[in-house]
């Protein structure tokens, strides 16, 4: 079926609805986290590599970093091997380590660059090894269940966190305007690698970057309460309660506290948005209407 066509006053008044914004953001960095569950169908995945390219076009400066949590499994499964996670990290040993190089760094990475290509943009895609301008350490996970006296830490294998980002360059490939699209693995001081949650390398990269927005796709429409409510404008001490009620859990977890970080740190939004909705990026940058849940680090 055809769709409607919008009269031609109907495409105006969204060609100068989106004025102010694209003055606002004209030169600005915004980081996108584009997660694994938000990659669901070739036309949802299309339309988000149209809204970066456009971004791009009018004087944005996107950089993308992507999951591909549900791909990794997925492969794993193929594979054999058995995942699993705790406190939302997956568990890494060094088979695991493996695929997730080969996934992340090689099929993911390279689908996003090609899509983005394909659309007339110019991306680069990278790992945090490239460069070695992600560099990661272990990261610690402890647990205290009812059987334990005291807090103990649990190995998780090659699950990192980000120690420091060098962002030459991502600002070098912004300023030859290309469209950086990167993995989330990290390296030591060693070469080795480590597999970083995707929320932590967008969050801690928009931090550096002091980009103006971080935008993180995932497949909810936002934070949601316990009746699967949207809640629309949060504030970190808001956060920390829902955290503590359980409200917030899993996937989420990693999501919410880099958004809280990003914006303590100097990212002025951060925004988690519903990347099953087409075009879910300039709806929520370039028009009135917001599609998640803002994270601000004062009261809203
Ligand atoms: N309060 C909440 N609101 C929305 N989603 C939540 C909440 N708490 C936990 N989640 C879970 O977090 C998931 C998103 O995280 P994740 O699966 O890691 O997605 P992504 O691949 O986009 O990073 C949701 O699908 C949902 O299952
Ligand atoms: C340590 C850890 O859990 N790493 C993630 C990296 C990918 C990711 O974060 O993907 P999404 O954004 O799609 O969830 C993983 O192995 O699944």
């Amino acid at each position: 079926m055809d769709k409607p066509a919008l009269s031609s006053q109907e495409i105006a008044t969204v060609l100068t609805e989106a004025l102010p914004y694209l003055q606002r953001y004209a030169g600005k960095t915004v980081v996108v986290k584009y997660g694994g569950n938000a990659m669901e169908n070739d036309e949802l995945k299309n339309s988000f590599a149209q809204g970066v390219v456009l971004l791009k076009a009018v004087g944005i400066n996107p950089v993308v970093v992507h999951g591909g949590g549900p791909q990794i499994g997925d492969m794993l499964k193929r594979l054999n091997i058995e995942s699993r996670f705790v406190q939302g990290m997956r568990v890494t040993d060094s088979n695991t380590m493996d695929v997730v190089q080969m996934v992340l760094g090689g099929l993911v990475n390279k689908e996003i660059v090609t899509l983005i290509n394909n659309n007339g943009g110019r991306a680069i895609g990278i790992t945090g090894k490239d460069g070695r301008f992600i560099r990661a350490k272990r990261l610690v996970v402890t647990e205290l269940t009812p059987e334990m006296t005291a807090r103990e830490i649990i190995d998780i294998g090659q699950v990192g966190e980000v120690e420091s980002i060098d962002t030459d360059i991502i600002t070098m490939l912004q300023n030859s305007d290309f469209i950086p699209v990167v993995a989330p693995i990290g390296v030591d001081g060693t070469g080795a690698s480590y597999n970083i949650n995707a929320d932590l390398v967008a969050g801690r990269l928009a931090e550096e970057l002091v980009a103006e927005k971080l935008l993180l796709l995932t497949n909810t429409a936002g934070l949601l309460d316990k009746d699967d409510n949207l809640l629309t404008g949060l504030n970190s001490e808001q956060v920390e309660a829902l955290i503590a009620d359980g409200t917030i859990y899993g996937g989420m977890l990693p999501k919410i506290q880099c958004a809280l970080n990003a914006v303590k740190c100097g990212v002025k939004t951060a925004h988690i948005i519903d990347g099953r909705v087409p075009h879910a990026v300039l709806l929520e940058l370039l028009t009135d209407r917001g599609v998640g849940t803002l994270i601000t680090g004062d009261s809203v």
